[in-house]
């Protein structure tokens, strides 16, 4: 069972509330009130580009550097106050750059983290299994590969059975395999009931992967939700890849020629279409009429990139 210093909340009752907080450093507002309700249970991504204030935000929600305004409660306490020591033991971080020592072991290396967040030896064990590093638990971190620094560091977030991880680019210098694994254990964690908050640059890693997602830029959350809400408000254009013989174009064209569609282009066997979201089903009507000469049909969506571009350029 994870720490009762930050009680078990109701899946989807706020964890984590912030309102109007603001971090600045002089002229730079890193972050410039931000207003967010991060909820028990869910895999919540926050993506920005770089120095949107992602980072500046964690430290904030985990109480290691003081706002300049407004306020961030986690499980109702606020994070700059007496309270919050006790609840800090049931957050894990992994920063962006962990700090590592060279010279010990990684279960040396998870001994100090467990000392130093009064965790049990005992866990040390399991989570080097977890996180995949039990055949390297006795090797220097000197001699680990990025990937591994980077499980290491995920493992020590994890000392302590926290209920809520705060993961600051935690797929950097992972390959694919281990990205995958990776998620495959953070879902493992909020089956358990852990709150995960998540910042990545890759935005195909995190679309599929993520309950729901924040755009930060410049100090502020430019849009929340989950990436089918986001794409609904931005209102892009969704793309029809219709595979057709070159002698058919034309018949595609003529079914289309009276709906509301932004773009048909011919391409070598392929027509592309693309619409606004509320033509889609009349379009795929239309199409449906040129059953025998339609050979394929593809829908695309639009990409997290293309929501992220709208929202934060
Ligand atoms: N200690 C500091 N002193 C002065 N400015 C700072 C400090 N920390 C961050 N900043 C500035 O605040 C802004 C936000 O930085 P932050 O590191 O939070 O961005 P980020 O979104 O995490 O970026 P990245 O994706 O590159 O990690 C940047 O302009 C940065 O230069």
């Amino acid at each position: 069972m994870a720490n009762s210093s930050l009680p078990p909340a109701e899946p989807g009752t706020p964890v984590i509330v912030a309102r109007g907080a603001r971090k600045h450093y002089g002229a730079v507002h890193a972050v410039d009130g931000v207003d967010l309700d991060i909820r028990a249970g869910e895999l919540f991504g926050l993506i920005g580009h770089n120095g949107a204030g992602k980072s500046t935000l964690f430290k904030m929600m985990l109480g290691l550097i003081p706002a300049t305004g407004g306020e961030i409660r986690i499980g109702g306490a606020p994070v700059t106050g007496r309270d919050f020591r006790a609840v800090r033991r049931s957050v894990g971080y992994l920063p962006e750059n962990v700090v590592l020592y060279d010279n010990l072991t990684g279960a040396e290396t998870l001994q100090f983290f467990a000392q130093l967040k009064g965790a049990s030896p005992a866990e040390i064990g399991p989570i080097l299994e977890r996180v995949g590093l039990a055949h390297a638990a006795r090797r220097r971190v000197r001699e680990y590969s990025k990937g591994m620094r980077q499980r290491l560091g995920f493992a020590q977030a994890l000392l302590g059975k926290p209920r809520l991880l705060f993961l600051d680019e935690p797929t950097n210098g992972l390959d694919p395999e281990a990205i995958r694994g990776f998620y495959t254990t953070l879902r493992q964690l909020r089956s358990e009931g852990v709150t995960v908050v998540i910042t990545s640059h890759i935005l195909a890693e995190i679309q599929e992967r993520v309950d729901r997602l924040a755009i930060m830029a410049a100090g502020k959350i430019q849009a929340t939700g989950t990436v089918q809400s986001l794409r609904e408000q931005m209102d892009l254009p969704l793309s029809f890849t219709v595979r057709v013989a070159p002698e058919d174009f034309e018949a595609v064209r003529a079914v289309l020629a009276h709906l509301e569609v932004e773009a048909v282009e011919a391409h070598d066997d392929h027509v592309r279409v693309q619409c606004g979201r509320q033509s889609k089903m009349a379009v795929i009507e239309a199409l449906a009429r040129l059953d025998g000469q339609v050979r394929d049909l593809t829908v695309r969506e639009p990409s997290l990139e293309d929501v992220f571009f709208g929202f934060a350029d």
